[in-house]
């Protein structure tokens, strides 16, 4: 049987799982990949630093360049853009298949790899990047193949599903919740790229580039996180029968002018509680994929997390093995359709708004007056008092929190475009 050498670049929450499973599961993985896969040194920037997983310590480097150079195929899971990028393209240089969990990287720069992978005839596969454990782009890019995809949406970060889902369940505060999501492994090394929306940003991005067979930039996402989602909104949700999730909703759709687009966009979304993604808890992801034939897939199960995501890196890793094993190239991205890139004025969804008001005769009516000066129609308006202190009632200086959602419209930025877009209201 063929040995085939394996560089393992990083070895935090993902790469120790991965660097375990290849030790311990050698004779399995061998018989599945048609071929040895050897580990023949992991990458890190200290290599005396102390370790959950216990590994051989001469396996350590801190030289990654030379490691990489000597490799049949590379794991990436040091995370970021530099070092990483340039170590992906010295291993395709070296003839190495590489396997990354590097959203961040391939979100911003995918195309530009693949190039370089293709031109040297190896692959370059990145299950891990897109939530976890899920076998999400596999069945996109080859079980789907023949379909057309219209929408793809779902939770695909597990540290914010995790954060929602805590407030919501055991009343935990955002930053406890936070702390919690980093000590299980689930956050980036940044968590502000998982609170702020940006790694669900990126993953939204390589989903659409994959499902709608064109490039997607990450720029043109529409996002927002969930740092202004506060205990008040949470349970104003909840007394409504909603519950509040970070969605990622990348669409096919036709713009008012009849140009054929796409468009990304990642929010907290309110969902009754009777939806299906309602029932995704902690750091678990789902992702519907509708599709002209197929009509709705629903993909469910750990988006984050060391040993789940491993578990997406070996499979990405014995199917380049195989590949190499048999000769010839394996699934390549299609690019075929370039799609333009819709905006704003092209998403029809209804609004959630949360204000702190006085409490104060004529509030209400300003408000309203706001609302119907930008042609945006309220569907619900609901008002609960701020009645910590008793005697802000009696002097006048009480708030009241309002929660208003709006009818179906688009968001646009200048009044003038929102008295536009009232055709767009239902
Ligand atoms: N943690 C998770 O649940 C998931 C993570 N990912 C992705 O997998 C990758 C790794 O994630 P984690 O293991 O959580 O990160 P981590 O921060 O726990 O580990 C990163 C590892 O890379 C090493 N490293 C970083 N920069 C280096 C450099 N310049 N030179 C040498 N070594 C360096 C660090 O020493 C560490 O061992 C990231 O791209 C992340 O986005 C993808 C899916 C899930
Ligand atoms: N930080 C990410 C890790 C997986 O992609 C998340 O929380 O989903
Ligand atoms: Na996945």
């Amino acid at each position: 049987m063929n040995t085939l050498k394996v560089a393992l670049l990083g070895c935090g929450n993902v790469g120790s799982q991965v660097a375990r499973i290849l030790l311990d599961d050698a004779e399995s993985l061998a018989r599945r990949a048609g071929a040895r896969l050897e580990l023949t040194g992991i990458a890190v920037r200290n290599v005396d630093a102390p370790r959950d997983v216990e590994l051989p310590r001469a396996l350590f480097t801190d030289d990654a360049e030379t490691l990489v150079k000597d490799a049949d195929i590379v794991i990436e899971l040091m995370g970021g853009i530099e070092p990483a990028r340039s170590l992906i393209l010295r291993a395709i240089e070296h003839g190495a298949s590489v396997v990354s969990g590097n959203k961040a990287l391939l979100a911003a720069d995918g195309p530009g790899l693949y190039e370089k992978a293709a031109a040297a005839n190896v692959e370059l596969y990145y299950e891990a990047a897109v939530a976890g454990a899920i076998p999400i782009l596999r069945p996109i890019q080859e079980s789907l193949a023949g379909d057309r995809i219209t929408r793809v949406l779902g939770i695909v970060n597990g540290t914010t599903n995790y954060i929602l889902d805590q407030m919501d369940t055991t009343g935990a505060d955002f930053a406890d919740a936070l702390k919690a999501a980093q000590a299980l492994g689930y956050a980036e090394a940044d968590p502000t790229a998982d609170v702020e929306g940006l790694d669900a940003a990126a993953k939204g991005t390589l989903l659409a580039s994959l499902a709608f067979h064109t490039v997607f930039p990450l720029e043109a996402v529409k996002c927002q996180g969930i740092t202004g989602i506060t205990a008040g909104d949470i349970e104003a949700a909840r007394d409504t029968g909603f519950v509040i999730k970070l969605l990622a909703i990348a669409e096919k759709q036709t713009a008012k002018d009849g140009t054929e687009g796409v468009s990304v966009r990642v929010h907290p979304t309110m969902l009754p509680r009777t939806h299906p993604l309602a029932a995704v808890h902690g750091a678990f992801n789902a992702v519907f994929v509708e599709a002209e034939n197929a009509g709705e897939l629903m993909f469910y199960g750990q988006g984050a997390g060391g040993r789940p995501t491993a578990s997406a890196v070996l499979g990405d890793a014995v199917t380049a093995a195989r590949r190499i094993v048999s000769g010839g190239r394996g699934r390549t991205e299609t690019t075929g359709e370039p799609l333009a890139v819709l905006g704003e004025d092209s998403i029809l969804t209804s609004y959630y708004i949360g204000i702190d008001a006085a409490d104060q005769p004529g509030v209400l009516a300003q408000i309203a007056h706001v609302f119907a000066d930008h042609g945006v129609s309220i569907e619900v308006m609901r008002q609960t008092m701020h009645t910590e202190d008793p005697l802000s009632l009696a002097d006048g200086s009480a708030t009241a929190e309002l929660r208003i959602v709006t009818h179906r419209g688009t968001e646009l930025r200048s009044p003038r475009q929102w008295r536009r877009s009232r055709t767009w209201m239902s």
